[in-house]
């Protein structure tokens, strides 16, 4: 039992907070460097300075978005306007991509030091899904996907990858667009209606909404479950093993 609704022939699972705990990381990462520019940025201004809010901000305007989305969507909360730049602009460069680069800085340096290891639940449930035959992919907006399923040790439980790094080559918007959910469904060879998805982020339970997916798993590792409901989720659980110990839900109306 893996606690889906009839007709579910793939699983597309985001990588962050749901296969692995690095959410937490992106998070205390963006802070690092959010926190550093809004007390700068208020020193220069005389305005008041307010902290990122690593659950409240991040969940609302950083979480499962493209690196750069995400730097512009939390600057555009705060009414603070900084000059786009160029990718490769470097970390001390005050630039929207400038300052995503310090951000990645950030999230490696945490990354290399902590390591990665999966959700015990999430590993028995990838195990699960693949044993009953369903296809699986991961849906990250992530450029350190691949980086992490290895180090995780979960890369063999997963079938095909569409992340920070194929999703701009490939031309697809990214969360909350359902681009990148759509992208797999079709590499997995299913119609999104046969396709579930698994997100613990509300621009990804809305991506999984908007592109018409057959069942919407919210993952609620950081007390958000009423917002990941109100976002587009069908369920909410704690944690993946949690679907095994599930009836199936039957035929979705
Ligand atoms: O900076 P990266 O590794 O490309 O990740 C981009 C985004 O990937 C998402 O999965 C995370 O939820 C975000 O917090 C993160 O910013």
């Amino acid at each position: 039992m893996l606690g889906l609704p009839a007709g579910i022939r793939a699983c597309l699972f985001d990588l962050d907070g749901v296969l692995t705990p690095t959410a937490a990381v992106h998070a205390a990462a963006w802070k690092e460097v959010f926190d550093e520019f809004l007390r700068q940025h208020a020193a220069r201004t005389g305005a008041e300075f307010r902290p990122f809010d690593q659950v409240a901000d991040y969940d609302e305007y950083v979480d499962g978005r493209p690196r750069a989305d995400g730097t512009r969507s939390f600057l555009a909360s705060r009414h603070v306007t900084l000059p786009e730049g160029q990718p490769d602009d470097p970390p001390d460069k005050e630039t929207v991509q400038g300052l995503s680069a310090r951000k990645d800085e950030a999230f490696a340096r945490r990354l290399h030091h902590d390591g990665v290891k999966p959700y015990e639940g999430s590993v028995r449930y990838l195990r699960a899904a693949r044993d009953a035959g369903l296809r699986r992919a991961v849906v990250s907006s992530s450029r350190h996907c691949a980086e992490i399923l290895v180090a995780a040790g979960i890369a063999d439980l997963i079938e095909a990858r569409v992340d920070g790094v194929v999703a701009p080559r490939e031309g697809l918007r990214g969360k909350p667009a359902p681009d990148t959910f759509r992208y797999a469904a079709r590499l997995l060879g299913v119609e999104p209606a046969a396709a579930v998805v698994f997100e613990d982020a509300l621009a990804g339970v809305a991506a999984g909404r908007a592109g018409g997916f057959g069942y919407i798993v919210g993952v609620d590792r950081a007390g958000q479950a009423d917002e990941l409901r109100t976002h587009g989720a069908d369920t909410v659980v704690k944690d993946l093993a949690e679907l095994l110990d599930r009836p199936d839900p039957g035929v979705k109306s």
